[in-house]
């Protein structure tokens, strides 16, 4: 992105700089002529060049300012075509569940029709400018050589001077509608690079402190210390949570969907800042170190595993870039996917297609898994890691787990209570409140909102 921007600036400064370079030496050029003709035959030709040089710098300006909007929106329509047919292809199963192919093709048909209805309007406007610009040099140029004409045919003049004004005229017309040119193009690129820079103008949510120092030291404690959040002011997300993981301790988060668990991770990883109290790793508050060394500190498998359209190997390694193929393996037979990749033709070089389409939602999951226990954080967030696996891979994986998260400080977020009863502590979240924490044993024991929930689940599973 970053190499785009400079790149697009690059540009619009080579053609600015283009620009100059012509400027100059036709400024120049236009004194000499008219300084030759004014004194040779008097200022008729110095009126009709400095009109018409006035006539094309005001037309030029005024004709390209107004069809920018043109422009602008054949670029918007462009972008909105683009956007559908990547979204439907992206979405392509949700598309045949649906039976929705004709749907699809008829909204993609419909933007690319008016894209096509701006192009060409974008284009005729063009077409105008250009037409105009070439009337008013023509023009000028017809008039100049009449009158030179005239005064060959009249005795006045000699026809060297028809030659010498033809010669003079060509010469400085020719850059002066490179200079027409020139502008216009700078303009249109402007007008197509607007979105870099007004993505370039957005504010960044989430800043790093002036001055702001890595993480330090080798305590991992976590605290949620009166936290409140929202994503949008009218709707509170969580109230007043606070919490604690003790270094190398589990603590685990459970609660109706839409609580808030998935926002305590997201607000732990720092891709959101707390709108009141504040969230510590070894007593320093995550807003005032570097958001790199935070994000090195967490290792994450979250709910939707979104995988890179690479190679199994690749995506695994992408927890750790430039770990060995030993290492890779070992931590994919960690998270019990080994067998599952080398019972493939490929291996570790079979592709997983777009996003990971190519695997199950489970395996999908244990590759996510393996990449985290690659990283080898201080710090791992479970977010429902195993909501998609079977009960045999997930009791399986647990297990492995468990050992993964030895002596790491480990957050859970989970909706099977079975996978949370070792927690350190366990706190039940509704609606952005922590309404009970215990251990499992004592929540049970208090048979409040936990031991209701889990009663319901045991009964679900020995339905
Ligand atoms: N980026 C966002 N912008 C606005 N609202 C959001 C955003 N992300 C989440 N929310 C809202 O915040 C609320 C809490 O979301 P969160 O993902 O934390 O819930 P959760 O408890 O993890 O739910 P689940 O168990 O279903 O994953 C939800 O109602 C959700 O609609």
């Amino acid at each position: 992105m970053t190499r785009d921007i400079d790149r697009g600036t690059r540009s619009v400064q080579a053609l600015i700089s283009m620009t100059l370079y012509n400027i100059v030496p036709t400024l120049v050029e236009l004194a000499l002529v008219l300084a030759v003709l004014g004194v040779k035959f008097g200022l008729f030709f110095i009126w009709i060049t400095l009109g018409a040089l006035a006539l094309y710098i005001c037309f030029t300006v005024a004709v390209t300012e107004w069809r920018t909007k043109f422009r602008r929106t054949m670029n918007e329509f462009a972008a909105v075509a683009q956007t559908r047919a990547i979204d439907s292809l992206l979405n392509y199963e949700t598309v045949k569940y649906f039976n929705n192919e004709e749907f699809e093709a008829r909204r993609y048909d419909a933007s690319l029709d008016h894209y096509r209805k701006a192009a060409v309007k974008s284009q005729r406007t063009l077409s105008m400018l250009t037409i105009g610009q070439q009337v008013l040099v023509t023009g000028s140029l017809v008039l100049m050589l009449w009158h030179t004409t005239s005064g060959v045919v009249e005795g006045r003049m000699t026809l060297g001077d028809l030659v010498m004004v033809n010669a003079f005229m060509i010469q400085l017309y020719i850059p002066l509608n490179l200079l027409g040119v020139v502008y216009r193009e700078m303009k249109q690129s402007l007008t197509d690079v607007d979105k870099m820079f007004i993505l370039l103008d957005e504010k960044r949510e989430v800043l790093d402190a002036p001055g702001a120092q890595a993480l330090t030291g080798s305590d991992f404690t976590v605290r949620f210390e009166d936290v409140s959040f929202d994503y949008e002011p009218a709707r509170p997300i969580l109230k007043h949570v606070s919490f604690e993981i003790p270094a190398g301790k589990t603590v685990a988060v459970v609660g109706p969907s839409g609580s808030g668990k998935s926002t305590l991770a997201r607000l732990l990883y720092r891709f959101y800042d707390v709108r009141q109290g504040r969230i510590t790793i070894g007593g320093q508050d995550i807003r005032e170190v570097t958001q790199s060394s935070v994000r090195r500190a967490i290792g994450i498998v979250p709910q939707d595993t979104v995988l890179f359209n690479d190679t199994i190997e690749y995506n695994i390694a992408y927890g750790r870039p430039g770990a060995t193929r030993e290492e890779v393996e070992a931590a994919a037979r960690a998270a019990r996917i080994h067998d599952f990749i080398m019972a493939t033709p490929k291996g570790y070089e079979t592709t997983v297609g777009e996003r990971g389409l190519k695997l199950s939602g489970g395996e999908k999951q244990r590759a996510a898994i393996a990449r985290t226990l690659l990283k080898n954080p201080p710090i791992v967030i479970f977010d429902e890691a195993t909501s998609a696996l079977d009960s045999a891979n997930e009791r399986a994986i647990q297990s492995e787990l468990k050992n993964a998260a030895q002596g790491k400080t480990t957050l859970v977020i989970a909706h099977r209570l079975s996978t949370v009863v070792d927690a350190h502590e366990i706190l039940v979240l509704e609606s952005g409140v922590i309404v009970e924490r215990g251990t499992h044993a004592q929540l049970l024991v208090k048979q409040g909102r936990y031991a209701q929930m889990w009663q319901l689940q045991k009964i679900e599973d020995s339905e």
